[in-house]
Order: structure tokens, then sequence, then C-alpha cells
């Protein structure tokens, strides 16, 4: 507890006013002016503590510095970030023309509108309704038709057979199409290559993220990875997100890893994020703390061998 620097002693022969007040005499001003003194640095030290934490806190604590690469109310027409490419590539067969030689990661928000991505995500919501992980994260791929139901993983065209029909239409396949078509010609612009060389690969899914607590292996999608490390077909990454953070959900925030620094895309609803695969965008999805986030992984490969075909409605 401080004092004003005298003992009880010294105190003992003070007048005092009344209401056991010590007065003010010339010979208690100094101390009383240490007082105040100690107060104003005192409370001018706490201000700088809380502003010095606010800015560690603001700069991602000790992940080290966070930049935020796209804002969950700013409309980004479209913003491309170079990096150098990894050598990921180098042991795997190069295709000229596709293979990366530019690496780097884009978002844009005005290639894919707000009202697609709420008809996208009405057509995961349908699918997704009719199973789930009894963890957090559920997967719904109509290409293969592997829909999350408990721990496991059914094959919905399997089960349904031609009932199927009655869940999606002809409709559904085709807004899926046109998406990804779209998301397909803006990789090839950015990167500086020919849209024809792409080709779809697997998986291509769906997924729904809440913040239920993982059961199995698969509800795990915080972990950092590498996509072309965990699905070996991938060259270029492509997330359209169909829901929005902090209106929708908590967490969930994608995060671009690299020594020193987090770069971090904040899910919008019709946010593209897309992105050479390899280990130049070791990356994470933060938990989700609260809430139900919608996601399409599409993916992209230079490599005719791995592409697969669009789901048709049979
Ligand atoms: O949903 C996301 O933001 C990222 C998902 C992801 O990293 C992946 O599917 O490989
Ligand atoms: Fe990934």
């Amino acid at each position: 507890m401080p004092t004003d620097g005298r003992s009880p002693a010294d105190l003992a022969g003070t007048p005092r006013l009344p209401g056991n007040r010590v007065r003010s005499t010339k010979s208690v001003r100094a101390p009383r002016e240490v007082q105040r003194k100690w107060l104003r640095t005192s409370v001018l030290g706490a201000c700088a503590v809380l502003a010095g934490l606010l800015l560690w806190s603001s700069m991602g604590g000790d992940d080290g510095v966070t930049e935020v690469l796209a804002h969950r109310g700013e409309i980004l027409p479209g913003r491309f970030i170079e990096v150098p490419c990894s050598e990921d590539y180098d042991s795997h067969r190069r295709f000229e023309g596709c293979s990366p030689r530019k690496c780097g990661r884009g978002i844009t928000d005005t290639v894919i509108t707000r009202d697609e991505a709420q008809r996208i995500r009405s057509i995961a919501e349908k699918g997704l309704s009719l199973g789930g992980s009894d963890g957090g994260a559920s997967i719904l791929d109509l290409h293969s038709g592997a829909l999350s139901v408990g721990k496991h993983f059914v094959n919905l065209y399997r089960y349904f057979g031609d009932k199927i029909q009655t869940v999606f239409s002809e409709e559904d396949f085709r807004l899926y199409r046109d998406v990804r078509q779209k998301v397909q010609l803006t990789i090839a612009q950015a990167f500086g290559i020919s849209a024809s060389s792409l080709y779809l690969t697997k998986p291509t899914f769906f997924s729904r993220i809440n913040s239920t607590e993982a059961r199995t292996a698969h509800d795990e999608y915080w972990h950092a990875h590498v996509d072309k490390v965990t699905y070996g077909s991938f060259d270029y990454t492509s997330l359209l997100y169909l829901s929005d953070y902090l209106d929708d959900f908590s967490g969930g925030r994608f995060v671009f890893m690299e020594e020193g620094a987090n770069r971090t895309v904040e899910p919008r609803a019709g946010r593209v994020s897309f992105f050479t695969s390899g280990s130049e965008n070791l990356h994470r999805v933060e938990k989700v703390q609260w809430g139900t986030r919608y996601a399409v992984t599409i993916a992209f490969t230079c490599n005719p061998d791995h592409g697969i075909a669009d789901p048709v409605f049979t």
C-alpha cells in the first residue's frame, strides 16, 4: 500500500480537520504532491500496458504478426499475392503451361454473387441434412456421392438410388457446374495459364463445420496442412465460402501460415479464395467457436489422368 511518506509518529502531532482529514498546510503539501505524481504515473503505466496488450492481441498474440488478407466486411474485386513456389511440384510430372511456375494466393468477392452462394449453400444443406457427422465436421461430395453419417461415410447415390432426384434437381447440378467454371477461369487468369489446361480433381466437396467436439480423425479439420501433400493430385486449390464470419459463426477463419506471420481470410458468402496447392501455401482453419460454417473446396489438377467430371443428374 503506498503512503505519503510519513510514519505514524510524524502524523501524531498534526492538527486535524473535522472528519479526521489532515489539514492542507505547506508542511503536508509536498507529500500529497508525491502521492498525486505516483497516481499519475500508475495510471499512465496501466494505460501503456493496456495499449501494449491490445496491440499484441491484434497482431495475433504469440502466433506472430497477423495480417488480414480479406476482411469479412470488404468486397474485394480481386487481390493477388505472389509467393515463391515451393519445390513440391518438382517431384511430380510437369505439365508445361499449367503446373505452377507462378505461385501465390488470391481472393475475389465479385466472381460468385451472394445469391449464387445462397443457392449453392441450399444444395449443401439439402444433402447434408440426410446425414452429418457425430463430430463437428461433415462433408458432402457430389462427385463420388460420399456423405458423412455418424462416424463414417455412405455413398449417397448408392443409398438413395433413383430417389436422389427427389433431393437434388437438374438446376442444382447446372449451378454447381457454372460456379466451378467461373472459379476455374478465375484461377487460370490469375496464374496466367489456359483454363482448358486445368481439370477438376478429387476430393471436391462441401464442408459443414460447427463447434461439436470431434469424434473421429475426419472431424479434425483444424490441423495445418499442405493440400498437395494431403491430397496428391491438387495443383490449385479454391474455396468458395457460403456463410459469413461473425454473422453465421465465429472462429473458422482460414489462415496461411508463414514463419513469423499469419495471413487470414475471413469467410464471407460468395468469397472465392484460391492458391497454389504446394507448401508455399501451408494453411489451417481455426476451430469454429459457435454457429455453422459452410464452404466448398474445389480442386484443380494439371494432370488429365487425375481429372474428374462434373456431377450429372441422371
Ligand atoms: O474450408 C477451408 O477454409 C479450408 C479447407 C481446407 O483447407 C481443405 O479442404 O483442404
Ligand atoms: Fe487445405
